[in-house]
């Protein structure tokens, strides 16, 4: 059987920091994320008998070994479900410039989570979706649904109440979010290996745990009224607390470098001549910055006058996972 299916990339705006379940992928605290429209992964997935073992095309290009190996124990949860032992062929294309440095696991395990289950025959609604999703990259199982997602923690150790659930539509609140991407040098310290040295080490960590919830229903509440301000303001703040706990991990680290700096600078500047922008950033220097649509043209031109900024993706809230015709 084969299927194909299409998922977006997404923000959080509160940041999913740390596993109580590495296995399984639980977190340690609830998110809350913005789908984007503009960057998005379609992954085609055919099981056949014959094929002796998964066989992962990204762009057209086999991966390598141990990116094949990430995949193949993830179908693996996908064929345990169905009660299958088939191996099957993944094509997945993303539309997500490699230049973005985003973090394209979100829409890839999405896509790939949406087309593996219809292709293997397993009926799954988007709650279950969300929950196999989440079992190939955390932030995965929020691209499941459009526009403003919280991923909720859950607190059972078998991870069933550990899912995404849908906020606000993607149509509701038109909102821009600005992905700023910096003249950067490789990330060194990947969002996995950063969350796990954190939770292990920081020092910072405990008081991260002691204020993101509150920072989530503040987050929840700017949403129901529609309040920019409270929303950014909020959202900035949780975006410096977690980057502080690197600052506190042993060894430390620190995911930004000078052009970041230079983009919160800027934010807070814009803020200061009365426009309403603000920042977030997740495990890598690149900057989003978020404002109303209205702002959106004076924002854009504010940052690219920066000399540390090489291309900015103006981006809206965007769909949940959708299958496509093969
Ligand atoms: O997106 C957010 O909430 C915040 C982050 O992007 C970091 F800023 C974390 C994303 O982590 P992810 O790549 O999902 O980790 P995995 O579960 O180890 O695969």
């Amino acid at each position: 059987m084969k299927a194909t299916a299409k998922a977006h990339t997404n923000i959080a705006l509160i940041k999913y920091w740390g596993k109580r379940n590495e296995a399984l992928i639980l977190p340690t605290n609830s998110s809350l994320s913005i789908t984007l429209d503009k960057f998005y992964t379609t992954t085609t997935v055919e099981f056949n008998k014959e094929q002796a073992t998964d066989e992962f095309y990204l762009d057209g290009q086999q991966v390598n070994e141990k990116e094949q190996k990430k995949i193949t124990k993830f179908l693996d949860v996908i064929r345990k479900l169905a009660g299958k032992q088939e191996y099957a062929i993944i094509h997945s294309i993303n539309n997500v410039p490699t230049a973005a440095g985003f973090a394209s696991s979100a829409s890839g395990l999405a896509a790939l989570a949406a087309a593996a289950t219809k292709a293997i025959g397993l009926a799954v609604d988007r709650r279950m979706l969300s929950q196999i999703a989440r079992r190939g990259s955390g932030s995965a199982c929020r691209s499941i649904y459009g526009g403003y997602v919280e991923w909720q923690k859950g607190e059972k150790s078998d991870g069933t109440d550990s899912y995404a659930v849908p906020i606000l539509d993607a149509k509701e609140w038109d909102l821009t979010v600005l992905s700023v991407m910096l003249e950067s040098k490789p990330k060194k310290v990947l969002s996995r290996e950063g969350m796990k040295r954190t939770v292990d080490t920081s020092v910072f960590y405990d008081g991260w745990l002691q204020s993101v919830d509150n920072d989530l229903s503040i987050v929840k509440q700017a949403l129901a009224v529609k309040d920019f301000e409270m929303l950014g303001t909020v959202v900035e703040k949780n975006a410096l607390k977690m980057h502080a706990t690197t600052l506190g991990a042993d060894p430390p680290f620190l995911y930004w470098q000078s052009g970041t700096l230079e983009v919160m600078e800027e934010v807070a500047s814009l803020r200061s001549n009365g426009i309403q922008a603000y920042f977030t950033i997740d495990a890598g220097p690149n900057v989003k910055v978020l404002c109303e649509p209205k702002d959106e043209q004076q924002v854009i031109a504010a940052l690219n006058s920066l000399v540390a900024v090489r291309e900015i993706f103006v981006c809206h809230p965007g769909p949940g996972v959708t299958y496509v015709p093969t």
